[in-house]
């Protein structure tokens, strides 16, 4: 199962710049978490920062019991096993065909025997539907390929967190989907802790146990899917909806006056550039039927009663509906062929 991080009081620079101040979340054991924000808040930077490859100047970061940003050298190089890193582009190597790729880390971190190393690569090829591609070159395949082959990669060493960097970067909305579908599906099989960076409003809706949002320098709030689905920040707001119309301006913030000149355009008839109008909590993808059921989601249901007192009345009405939904949706085993459903599931 996967490990707890825990994040306190977190603040990263870069000289005189200022990242973000004072983040402190904790990422529950084995569950799936979000963090959202506009483009340049310090998502990656984030990412990078709780598997030691950035070193935040104040706060802690505990995994396992050990607090990253103290431990020596060789204590964070054995946290960093823990991990497995899917980035934007998948960070293939260029000249070395997807075999070999998701190869790597088994022959650059373990003793494994080449046989061995076979079995491992070719089930997580397959798990990530990539049979049949392993001679190819990642300059040779699409980029959804390219992320699945580097989700396989990730998946090698059996990590126990799992960091995604924008799964839905430069993937048209299906095949962002099928990814999502992938990652909750491995979070089934394996019952990784995983945190996924992200824009895309239809993928912090339905997949994650837990959404968090950076903005202005601050984690806005991190916790149940439900309390920012049904948050009335008008910064929160703003993002679900793709709405010009909020406190995120082309450059990361506005001032109120362009609030102003902006909402009174719109109250003239111009539109405010958002699609649709996003609001509430939908259903949470749930694992493929027929893979093992996901862990988390009862864990995750003893938690959030926990601490539902303290949650946002709105939040409380949503997790109480889906704690129901969670108790009478029993899903079919998934035979492969369609056939022999029970009674009342049609597909
Ligand atoms: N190694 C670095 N040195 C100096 N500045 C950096 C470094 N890495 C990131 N930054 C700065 O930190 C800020 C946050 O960058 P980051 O890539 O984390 O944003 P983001 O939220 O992930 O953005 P996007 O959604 O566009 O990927 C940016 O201003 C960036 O220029």
């Amino acid at each position: 199962m996967g490990v707890e991080v825990s994040v306190e009081g977190l603040t990263k620079s870069f000289g005189t710049q200022k990242i973000w101040q004072d983040v402190s979340l904790t990422l529950p054991a084995g569950e799936v978490s979000a963090l959202l924000g506009p483009s340049g808040t310090g998502k990656s930077v984030f990412l990078k920062s709780l598997i030691g490859l950035l070193r935040p100047e104040e706060g802690s970061i505990v995994i396992d019991g050990t607090d990253i940003l103290q431990c020596s050298s060789k204590e964070l190089y054995e946290i960093r096993k823990m991990f497995g890193v899917l980035f934007q582009d998948g960070a293939l190597f260029g000249s070395m065909n997807l075999f070999d790729n998701v190869a790597f880390p088994l022959r650059e971190h373990t003793r494994k025997s080449e046989s061995e190393i076979r079995k491992i690569v070719m089930e997580k090829l397959d798990l990530n539907g990539l049979i049949g591609a392993e001679t190819k070159l990642p300059g040779e395949i699409s980029g959804g390929m390219r992320k699945r082959a580097g989700l396989a990669r990730a998946l090698v060493l059996d990590p126990e967190i799992i960091l995604v960097d924008e799964p839905d970067s430069g993937l048209d909305p299906v095949r962002t989907t099928y990814l999502s579908q992938l990652l909750i599906d491995i979070n089934a099989q394996i019952d990784a802790t995983i945190l996924i960076v992200t824009h895309n409003i239809n993928l912090a809706r339905t997949v994650p146990d837990n959404l968090g949002m950076l903005f202005r320098k601050h984690l806005v709030m991190f916790g149940p899917r439900e309390v920012l689905l049904t948050s009335e920040e008008p910064v929160v707001k703003q993002f679900l909806n793709g709405s010009k119309i909020g406190p995120i301006g082309m450059s990361e913030e506005k001032d109120d006056a362009q609030m102003a000149q902006e909402q009174a355009l719109v109250d003239a008839g111009h539109h405010h550039g958002g699609t649709e109008d996003v609001s509430g909590v939908v259903r949470q993808m749930q694992a493929t039927p027929g893979l093992p059921v996901r862990q988390a989601v009862g864990r995750r249901q003893a938690r959030v009663r926990e601490i539902l007192h303290t949650l946002p009345p709105e939040a409380q009405q949503e997790i109480l509906v889906s704690l129901n939904e969670d108790q009478t949706v029993v899903m079919p085993a998934y035979d492969g062929y369609g056939a022999q459903s029970p009674a009342g599931y049609n597909g």
